[in-house]
């Protein structure tokens, strides 16, 4: 019998709502995609299409059955529903509001997912009556081309809601990742850690925005994507990284607050391709250009790296 709920809703339907319930609707899953804003309905019904596109372009594996309906009315959403997804913005506050407003419209049975990006599963689960049934299920962006799922119990957590949710991530075909919790989770920490030396070096001059990206894609982003960070050391070998760390740690960027220089272009309301300018400047028409590009990308690396061996 498939691990899969045979309904699922996903609550929250703005960058990573239609991805999600994309992704379970091809496996075969009835989904109820809810927001309270009619507009994002409306954008996500729009999104929906493209990523639907994009998933066959991926030849992701198709069951029979699946099916997405889009609406803002929540008890609807919610009927039937086994397994609900949180994807509402991130600040614990609406979190917990939305969480303990979800379970007073649900059965006990009913598991709650939160796609959190790095709030404690426990400290969310504080304002629920049955804190056991929630989970941390953290999507990478785009959701429905990026095939890992961070899998993150909170102290609460049902032990047995652990094995579930990696049952349900697998017959979706996604590698379930678990982890314990703590700030930010293994993927955002990763990041968080690179983009912080990357601010470092803009801020400080040492390399041009263009330089840098290609420094990091080539030097480290192709060779991280076939072969992980801990195999890697044993490809460069343990003696050389004790070489290296052994002055090089010292001198990486250890702030603690978001870099200026970030600071300073949200002061000028650049905020990146939502606004038409961030780290780089866009012409008309070059955001819709790059997004397009970058999907293109995603989908011709992610056919390369499943038809290579896991090393
Ligand atoms: N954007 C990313 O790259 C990314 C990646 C991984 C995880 N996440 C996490 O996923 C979650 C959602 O992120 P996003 O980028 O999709 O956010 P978003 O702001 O694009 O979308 C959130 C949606 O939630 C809706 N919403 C607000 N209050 C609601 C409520 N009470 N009930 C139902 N819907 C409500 C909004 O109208 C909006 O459409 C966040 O926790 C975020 O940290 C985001
Ligand atoms: C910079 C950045 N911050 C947060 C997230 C979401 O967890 C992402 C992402 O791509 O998933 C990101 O790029």
């Amino acid at each position: 019998m498939s691990s899969l709920p045979r309904i699922a809703t996903v609550v929250g339907s703005g960058t990573m709502g239609p991805g999600i319930a994309a992704t379970l609707a091809r496996a075969g899953v009835t989904v109820r995609l809810y927001d309270i804003s009619t507009e994002a309905i409306e954008r996500a019904e729009a999104a929906y299409g493209v990523v639907q596109g994009v998933l066959a372009a991926v030849d992701s594996p198709s069951a029979p059955g699946g099916s997405v309906t889009f609406g803002t009315d929540l008890d609807a959403s919610l009927e039937g529903s086994e397994l609900i997804i949180e994807a509402v913005p991130e600040r614990l506050d609406l979190k917990q509001k939305v969480l303990a407003d979800l379970e007073a419209r649900i059965g006990d049975e009913v598991i709650i997912a939160t796609n959190t990006s790095g709030i404690p599963i426990t400290t969310m689960g504080k304002s629920m009556t049955l804190p056991g049934r929630l989970i941390g299920m953290h999507w990478s962006n785009p959701p429905h081309l990026i095939p890992m799922i961070e899998v993150i119990p909170g102290e609460d957590t049902d032990p047995a809601l652990v094995e579930k949710l990696i049952g349900i991530v697998k017959a979706f075909d996604y590698v379930p990742v678990l982890e314990k919790e703590i700030p930010g989770f293994v993927e955002n920490r990763v990041l968080y850690a690179i983009l912080r030396e990357c601010m470092a070096l803009l801020d400080e001059g040492i390399v041009t925005p263009e330089g840098l990206d290609a420094c990091v894609k080539w030097g480290i982003g192709y060779k991280l994507s076939v072969v992980g960070p801990t195999r890697l050391l044993d490809m460069a070998g343990l003696d050389i990284y004790q070489a290296v760390s052994g002055y090089l740690n010292k001198e990486l960027d250890a702030s603690t607050e978001t870099p200026k220089l970030i600071l300073d272009k949200i002061a000028e309301g650049k905020l990146g391709f939502k606004s038409g300018a961030g780290m780089y400047e866009y012409g008309p028409g070059d955001v819709d250009a790059k997004r397009k590009e970058i999907i293109t990308g995603l989908i011709a690396a992610r056919k390369t790296l499943s038809s290579i061996p896991e090393v």
